[in-house]
């Protein structure tokens, strides 16, 4: 079985007297260590399907297996277990906490972890060893993404999910923050999960589901995902 099957989920959300419904049957499945690319227009449904993943919502129907184990079937306390010890995310504007150093804040997601990595390891390997002890609004965007990063990586996730993590970066920046996710999955066997709706992405993902108006209407396996110093947007 792969490492994240979603089959056949379903969410709605009542608006009134309408309901929309932002997950239609959705049904992939992603192999671990893959770099996956969930890609589709803005309301498509893909924060939806990244909030499921990540525990942070529920389905109506269906089944979230992650590593041989049905999250849509779990209580509100193995939910919670399961976003503090097994996911990590990342999201468009960093979210880190503003009175906090960068190491700090890296040790903040390591203190509620159990299966945390060693803070200064996890910081250089995405390039900061020389700014751990600075603050947020003293590094670049690209920088506080890695911090963002870190952060997440240091809990050591069965899932990284990133919601547009180059969304607020420039083109340059937002390049090797894709190049950091891309060989974080090769070198260390985390699945990566980037949502986005920038088509460019594309081609640097081991797999690509494209979702368009609440349905997967395809997915895309690269046997040669793309270096990406190849390509532009
Ligand atoms: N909490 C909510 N209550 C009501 N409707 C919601 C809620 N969350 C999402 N929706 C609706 O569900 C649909 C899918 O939204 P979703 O945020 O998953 O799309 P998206 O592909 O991530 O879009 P974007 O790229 O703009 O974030 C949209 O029509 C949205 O308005």
């Amino acid at each position: 079985m792969s490492y994240v099957r979603v089959v056949d989920e379903f969410k709605r959300y009542q608006m009134g007297e309408n309901t929309i419904v932002a997950n239609n049957g959705i049904t992939f499945e992603i192999e671990k260590g893959d770099f996956a690319v969930i890609l589709g227009p803005s309301g498509a449904g893909k924060s939806t399907v990244l909030n499921i993943l990540g525990g942070m919502d529920t389905p109506d129907e269906g089944q979230i297996w992650i590593d041989g184990h049905n999250i849509a079937e779990d209580t509100t306390k193995q939910l919670t277990k399961y976003r503090r010890d097994d996911v990590g995310f990342v999201f468009q504007f960093y979210n880190l906490v503003p009175n906090l150093t960068a190491k700090e804040n890296v040790e903040l997601a390591t203190q509620i972890s159990p299966n945390a990595l060693d803070v200064d390891e996890v910081l250089e390997s995405v390039g900061l060893s020389h700014r751990v002890d600075n603050f947020p609004a003293q590094l670049s965007g690209g920088e506080q993404q890695r911090v963002a990063i870190a952060r997440a990586l240091a809990k050591n996730p069965k899932l990284l999910l990133c919601d547009e993590p180059t969304g607020a970066l420039d083109f340059e920046t937002g390049k090797s923050i894709l190049k950091l996710l891309q060989n974080t999955a090769k070198e260390t066997g985390t699945t990566v999960i980037v949502i986005t709706h920038n088509s460019a992405i594309a081609p640097m993902a081991d797999r690509v589901i494209y979702i368009n108006d609440a349905k997967v209407r395809e997915t895309v396996l690269n046997p040669r995902p793309r270096s990406v110093d190849e390509i532009e947007w």
